[in-house]
């Protein structure tokens, strides 16, 4: 998901955007591809996302050579016109061998074709979800980020942050090179204070970005709730979230959904200080300790703190990094095609497909909710992971429940509550009592919403099973053509359900994001009453003071 303005799409037509994105700044070296969808011949679908699905297809003119083509839905996207302009406009000025340029894009019926070169491998995001769900060794981690880098470090000196750095977005070609894409939502620290009237030097720290974009999981804490704004260390943050990605097969909070794991970021600070109660954790020595710096250092919550790309590249752990092709010989030997890892993956996303062990673990983490709620989290160096805090317990059976099961649900959404709805009271030593009766009366209700909400959502997997073998038993009868595109039918409406509780989610979020200004309000009048009651008191004398008080 990601978070941009709502889109004003409506009035794109067919045909009425034709952008040419130079792969090149050299116009005359590099192959033309020509922008009219009867050029192409669609062979797969390899990928699909939010609002785009992306195809390996040829482009007949050019010799059939292979491509790839996201069609990018305009009424779904997020962007807004100007947006995709700017994404154009970005990509055809930067040149780097670690960043994918596309070659052309163009409007076909209402979808923007953005036509790229094909990096056979795929995304680092697909590569790892079937076939290293625990992540990467860690030389290979090691060839990828240092790629990256050199992506970002370009990036930077040219003033764009990308915002949106995960493995989704790395992309591996067959002879192992690594490749940043998608530029969807990339913005340039020029444009942005030339926009606001802010003057602009390149090392000038006023140039701050304010808009929240990113995918929630990878986002930096100050690009989610910073008054000042955020600038190129975001990315930064991104790049330590995404190594951890590729350590563990997934980034941090990623059991929570997106929301959660951004209301999280909001309301508790990772003290990275705390991570030596941790010492005792399993894995410890599963990675070296250059990598668990190198990450440590990008998850400063302090952005300033944070190294820049160029002094990240000359960190200890690049030191004895070996070259792309190691991740020939190590990932891509053996590696299902990206076509075929799109279909099994497609099969496993499945609702029937859920397995025993699943259930059970849904079991079990209900089990931890009802007993546990978390006070903060930390970033755990020795288990490279973001550990949540459960209040008053030792470090080792806190690590032994997250490693057995993660946690996360509803009960720590209303602990989240529970501090939005007092934060003044509670950490500035004021607002009295009552704050814990009300804590304990929201979870009880929270509590009996979780539980309807698991009951419902019993029922309707119980509902979707009974349709899958209804239409299982007249599979025998459907063609396969009929039984795909049912199951199109079927995904697309889940996508659209997973799609509006999103927006609900955001919604929520927004609410709260009210609430805790309008408390932050309420505070700072108070305080300001209080202080002309106190100066009155003053002005009125000794006595004045204890009868305010006491009234
Ligand atoms: N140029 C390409 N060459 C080969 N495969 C690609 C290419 N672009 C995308 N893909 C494949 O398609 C998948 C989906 O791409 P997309 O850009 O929609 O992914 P995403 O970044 O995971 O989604 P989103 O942008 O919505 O967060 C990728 O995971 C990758 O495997």
């Amino acid at each position: 998901m990601k978070l941009s303005r709502l889109n004003s799409l409506r009035r794109v037509q067919s045909g009425e955007l034709i952008m040419k994105l130079p792969d090149d700044h050299d116009d005359s070296k590099r192959p033309q591809f020509p922008p009219d969808s009867t050029s192409y011949k669609i062979i797969d679908e390899i990928g699909i996302g939010v609002s785009a699905v992306v195809y390996k297809a040829i482009c007949i003119p050019m010799n059939s050579a292979v491509v790839a083509i996201k069609a990018i839905d305009l009424d779904r996207s997020r962007a807004d016109f100007d947006d995709i302009r700017r994404e154009a406009k970005i990509l055809s000025l930067l040149s780097h061998p670690n960043i994918l340029n596309a070659h052309c894009s163009f409007t076909v019926d209402r979808r923007l074709w953005v036509v790229m070169p094909f990096m056979s491998a795929g995304s680092l995001q697909s590569i790892i979800s079937s076939s290293f769900p625990d992540g990467l060794p860690e030389p290979c981690i090691a060839v990828v980020l240092r790629e990256i880098l050199h992506a970002l470090s370009y990036l930077h000196d040219q003033g764009h942050l990308h915002r949106d750095i995960k493995a989704g977005n790395i992309l591996i070609d067959s002879n192992g090179s690594v490749k940043l894409a998608d530029f969807g939502v990339s913005a340039s620290i020029f444009e942005a204070n030339s926009k606001q009237g802010v003057s602009i030097s390149p090392l000038s720290t006023s140039m701050m970005l304010k808009e929240v974009a990113g995918t929630p999981y990878w986002m930096a804490p100050e690009v989610i709730h910073s008054h000042n704004g955020y600038s190129l260390k975001a990315d930064i943050w991104s790049f330590g979230i995404t190594a951890l990605e590729l350590a563990h097969g997934r980034p941090p909070l990623s059991h929570l959904p997106p929301s959660k794991s951004l209301l999280l970021k909001i309301t508790r600070r990772f003290r990275f200080s705390d991570y030596e109660n941790h010492r005792n954790c399993k894995n410890k020595n599963k990675f070296s300790k250059g990598f668990k710096e190198l990450v440590a250092s990008c998850l400063d919550q302090e952005p300033s703190r944070r190294p820049c790309a160029e002094k990240l590249l000359k960190h200890p752990f690049f030191k004895n990094c070996k070259g792309p092709d190691l991740l020939v010989k190590t990932i891509l030997q053996g590696l299902p095609s990206v076509e075929e890892r799109f279909k099994l993956g497609k099969l496993q996303r499945l609702p029937s497909m859920k397995t025993e062990e699943d259930e059970e673990e849904e079991e079990l983490e209900k089990e931890i909710i009802k007993q546990r709620r978390i006070s903060g989290w930390n970033f755990n160096e020795d288990g490279l992971e973001l550990d949540p805090v459960f209040p008053g317990e030792n470090c080792e059976e806190e690590c032994s429940i997250i490693e057995e099961k993660g946690s996360g649900d509803l009960s720590e959404w209303c602990s989240g509550m529970s501090d939005l709805s007092s934060p003044v009271g509670n950490e500035r030593g004021g607002g009295g009592g009552g704050g814990e009766e009300e804590v304990v009366d929201r979870e009880s209700i929270v509590g009996g919403l979780v539980a309807l909400k698991r009951s419902l959502d019993e029922q309707r997997r119980a509902v979707g099973s009974l349709i899958e073998l209804i239409e299982g038993e007249k599979g025998g009868e459907m063609s396969r053509e009929e039984q795909m595109g049912r199951l199109m039918e079927k995904m697309t409406k889940e996508l659209e359900n997973e799609r509006k509780r999103n927006f609900e989610l955001e919604m929520e979020l927004e609410f709260l994001r009210l609430q805790i200004s309008a408390a932050y309000n309420n505070n700072n009048n108070n305080n300001n009453n209080n202080n002309n009651n106190n100066n009155n008191n003053n002005n009125n004398g000794g006595g004045g003071a204890s009868t305010a008080i006491n009234n």
